[in-house]
């Protein structure tokens, strides 16, 4: 069956074919009155831009899409047969700046082919630098990065940090770590290890080369704030043995180690804590509630709201996540610093929005609430605006539409049953 996805507004209408087995199904509780509390979900300029505020040219935002939504290049699926050609003549890289070795930098990403570690690699390639992707590939996939396969300035290493790594590096994104509670859980010892063991490794690689080093914090060191909105001299309210203690304490650790290398050892570090942050590449099973209810809403199965749905989160797209990363990492600021979108909604207002861009008929199915599930949340970002300059430029609606057209893409190569 052909459908066309109805599209609020700035775009035009895209025919898409709907998942295979999507089927109908009864409406077990509608949230009535679900609208978005935010002002810029609707007619506010669409980006075409990325680039950071700190003196980054921008890069036109089809460069990027290209990247993500087009397929692997050099993949020729062949169903009939069952075979996949990988063609590497086929391959056409990006174009990439070209830097004056004075500013051409050799960057380690650790969690390099995860979600956001994958647009991250993505924009330093462009920008010129070298870069090697770090990866175990729990959560991580090698598809997200194989736009750069045998790009001279690429490399990718199949390494878990928990292991010491050596290289001659200049900076180092320490982002490895599963972030979905759904998959932070599922080895809550290996998420505390990994977190501790693989932070100590990467401070002691930044300390042995000189290198600088960001480490990726995250909004969940406030735990269930009692503070609203949460800047960063809040210290936070966490259960230290509750399930998501091994992530929640685990970052709390690794801001402890990068801290305490900055004082004893002198290491040049960045702190990002990092909110909410939805795009395309999270995967189908990620198990977060951005790509859950898009990835529901298009099979036709009901959209799961733990809870009553009234709990809050602020949701920032991928790119101004990147731009964030990239002016914090440039920034003289060396302590924590929280990047996120204000912009703030219920879960249920967050189902609302995807219904509409997707299927206004699809059902809600209300499960328990997990346990320790924060009730608010919603990052002060005065920091980063004064110390750099960084604001979210991307509305949630503009990052909805175009990670509705990654999944769409990805189940037309992947059908669901
Ligand atoms: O299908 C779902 C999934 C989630 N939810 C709810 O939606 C809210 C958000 O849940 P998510 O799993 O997307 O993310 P959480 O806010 O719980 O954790 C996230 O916090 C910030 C980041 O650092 C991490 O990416 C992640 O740990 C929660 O209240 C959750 O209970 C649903 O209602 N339905």
């Amino acid at each position: 069956m052909r459908i066309r996805l109805r599209r609020s507004g700035h775009r035009d209408e895209t025919e898409q074919r709907w998942p295979r087995g999507a089927r109908e199904l009864p409406v077990v509780k509608a949230s009535a009155e679900a609208r978005p509390a935010s002002s810029q979900g609707g007619g506010e300029r669409w980006r075409d831009t990325v680039g950071t505020a700190a003196g980054q040219t921008p890069i036109r935002l089809e460069r990027l899409q290209a990247l993500y939504l087009t397929g692997n290049p050099g993949f020729i699926d062949d169903s009939p047969s069952g075979t996949i050609v990988y063609d590497q003549r086929a391959v056409r890289y990006p174009a990439v700046a070209k830097l004056p070795p004075s500013e051409k930098k050799r960057i380690l990403v650790t969690g390099g082919a995860g979600f956001v570690g994958s647009h991250l690699v993505d924009r330093l390639m462009l920008m010129g630098h070298e870069v090697i992707a770090l990866d175990n590939f729990f959560t991580g996939h090698k598809s997200n990065l194989t736009q750069w396969f045998g790009h001279p300035n690429f490399d990718l290493v199949r390494h878990d940090v928990v292991d010491p790594y050596m290289c001659e590096i200049d900076q180092i994104y320490h982002l490895a770590c599963p972030a979905s509670p759904f998959h932070y859980q599922y080895n809550p010892v290996k998420t505390v290890k990994t977190s501790v063991m693989g932070t100590l490794n990467m401070l002691g690689l930044a300390k042995r080369t000189r290198a600088r080093f960001l480490l990726a914090s995250t909004s969940e060191i406030y735990g269930s704030p009692e503070v609203h909105p949460q800047n960063e001299s809040y210290w936070g309210h966490v259960n230290p043995i509750g399930p998501r203690a091994c992530y929640d304490e685990g970052k709390r650790v690794a801001e402890t180690l990068t801290s305490a290398y900055k004082e004893q050892s002198q290491v040049d570090v960045r702190i990002a804590r990092i909110f909410n942050t939805f795009g395309p590449r999270m995967s189908v099973e990620d198990g977060r509630v951005v790509s859950n209810f898009i990835a529901q809403a298009l099979k036709g199965e009901p959209l799961t709201i733990y809870g009553s749905g009234e709990q809050t989160r602020s949701f920032q797209y991928i790119h101004d996540l990147v731009d964030g990363l990239i002016a914090l990492m440039a920034s003289d600021d060396t302590s924590p610093v929280n990047l996120g979108n204000p912009d703030e909604f219920t879960i249920l207002q967050l189902a609302e929005m995807i219904r509409a861009e997707v299927r206004p008929d699809a059902p809600l199915v209300f499960h328990p609430s997990p346990v320790d599930d924060p009730q608010r949340r919603k990052p002060d970002i005065t920091k980063a605006k004064a110390a750099f300059g960084w604001a979210p430029r991307f509305s949630v609606q503009q990052g909805i539409v175009e990670t509705v057209k990654y999944f769409c893409k990805l189940f037309e190569r992947v059908p669901y049953t």
